[in-house]
């Protein structure tokens, strides 16, 4: 363990600004001598104790609730002691200040914690594996109620056990493996080989099913980058706007209205859809500075989205010109990436329509047919409707499991191909469960543990 790890570390936990009420909290070992200066008593362990913080000079700094959580009983599994006091930025600022000024003589080397900080040492302490520390964040951003559900429920375990329950098989089968590696005098035996099969086929069906499932955790989490992109005067900003439920672009008759990116995140079942409405795309005399610029961003965003909505005019599309404009736009548009064609103003079009047949019609004005396209949006996402008992997983997740499933696969070839060559096959299940393991931080270097809690806000 680092020896950063042993600091004692304080806090505000709560969120910067007003609030009716707000926690300073403090981790570390062998916190008992400073709870005694600050507190002039040693609480009883885990009951909330009222009564003054005092400054220096005998001045109440604030009167609020204390509560002491001697190790290993805390979130962090150290001691631990909260003082939740009125929820003002000044006062919480004098408590921190106040705690680092005890410190200096009932507890040395007591210094501000880091982002994720306490987070990190409950990972550390073993109260929480490395899923589930990811979770406290993605619990804490979680952008629509599906998204905290789903984190709450990896918080409590869920995906966890899920990987546990496939690490145990694993083990199962390595046992088998090595076993056989230990003897090897007495041949791997047709038994124990159909065996092995099945085990290992079970185990690919049983990852493949959690795969899918994390696929849809992650997607609850990190949501899908759409574009909407077309010729000027579409209807571009007329569907961002009739998507959001709410005036955010400026529409009007001017080709040429939309300059900047405008972004709003929406929601469809639960699922974030981060959806950006950009300049009409033209090549013409008439464009400015201005409009090229945005021209230039709205392209930026196509190369950069997970899907595109192709916004097509029902009122020009036999303008031979304006048909000209779609196919050059047809032509940049990134291999790829899959693309919705959209035909608006259908209140205005005539009978005949020129669409493909997956192709959405509707009228952004009129908001007819969004139900359509919100539909064809989640599929395109991959979203399997009513996915009930969903846990969280972020993409990190998702590439472990796709090693897993790799390392599965060569050892599948190998049972197959050549039972002679135990010894890979026995190096190949390894490999899988050391995937496994970076999950839930069995395995995992320090610097991703950097890189995962630095992500969490101070105080967490
Ligand atoms: N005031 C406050 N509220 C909070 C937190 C906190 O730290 N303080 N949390 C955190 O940010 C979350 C709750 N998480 C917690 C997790 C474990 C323990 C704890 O004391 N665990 C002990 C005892 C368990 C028990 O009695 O069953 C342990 O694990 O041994 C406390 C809070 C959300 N609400
Ligand atoms: N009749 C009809 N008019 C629409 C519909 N959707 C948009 N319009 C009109 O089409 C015009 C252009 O709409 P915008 O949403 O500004 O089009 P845009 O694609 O964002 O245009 P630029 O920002 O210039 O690229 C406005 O006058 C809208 O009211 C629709 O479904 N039916
Ligand atoms: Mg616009």
């Amino acid at each position: 363990m680092l020896p950063q790890h042993a600091d004692p570390i304080v806090a505000i936990a709560t969120a910067p600004g007003r609030g009716a009420v707000g926690i300073v909290r403090v981790s570390g070992k062998g916190l008992a001598p400073f709870v005694r200066a600050l507190i002039g008593r040693e609480p009883r362990p885990r009951e909330a104790t009222y009564g003054p913080w005092r400054a220096a000079d005998g001045q109440a700094i604030d009167h609020g609730l204390s509560l002491w959580f001697p190790a290993p009983h805390s979130y962090t599994g150290e001691d631990v002691l909260e003082l939740q006091g009125h929820g003002g930025p000044v006062v919480l600022q004098l408590l921190l200040a106040r705690c680092l000024e005890v410190a200096q003589t009932a507890l040395p080397g007591l210094r501000l914690a880091r982002a994720g900080e306490f987070t990190e040492r409950a990972f550390l302490n073993d109260k929480l594996d490395l899923a589930q520390a990811e979770a406290v964040a993605d619990l804490i951003d979680a952008s629509t109620e599906a998204a905290a559900r789903s984190a709450a429920r990896s918080l409590a375990g869920a995906f966890s056990q899920r990987v546990h329950a496939l690490r145990d098989a694993l083990i199962h089968l390595r046992m088998l493996v090595e076993a056989t590696l230990d003897f090897p005098e007495e041949e791997i035996d047709f038994l124990q080989k159909a065996d092995a099969e099945g085990q290992l086929q079970r185990l690919r069906s049983a990852l493949a099913q959690l795969q899918a499932e994390a696929r849809q955790g992650a997607l609850l989490r990190d949501g899908l980058q759409v574009v909407i992109a077309g010729q000027p005067n579409a209807g571009k900003s007329s569907l961002l706007n009739a998507l959001a439920g709410a005036e955010l672009a400026i529409v009007t008759p001017i080709a040429g209205t939309t300059r900047d990116v405008v972004q709003q995140t929406i929601q469809i079942e639960g699922v974030p859809l981060h959806v950006t409405d950009t300049a009409g795309l033209r090549d013409s005399p008439e464009v400015d500075e201005v409009e090229r610029i945005g021209i230039e961003r709205a392209w930026q965003r196509i190369h950069g989205a997970d899907a595109v909505l192709f916004l097509h005019d029902l009122t020009r599309w036999r303008e031979p010109r304006y048909r000209v404009g779609d196919a050059n736009i047809l032509r940049g548009l990134p291999e790829g990436v899959p693309v919705l064609h959209v035909w608006n103003k259908v209140d205005q079009a005539g009978d005949e329509l020129p669409r493909g047949d997956s192709d959405i019609v509707l009228s952004a004005k009129h908001g007819t047919g969004l139900d359509a396209l919100r539909q064809r949006l989640l599929q395109l996402a991959g979203w399997q409707s009513g996915s009930e008992g969903l846990f969280m997983a972020r993409e990190r997740h998702l590439r472990a499991l796709a090693r897993v499933g790799e390392h599965l696969e060569q050892a599948q070839g190998l049972l197959t191909r050549a039972a002679d060559q135990l010894d890979l096959l026995a190096e190949e299940l390894r490999l899988a469960q050391h995937a496994l393991g970076e999950i839930t931080g069995e395995f995992t270097a320090d610097d991703l543990l950097g890189v995962i809690f630095s992500r969490f806000c101070i105080g967490k």
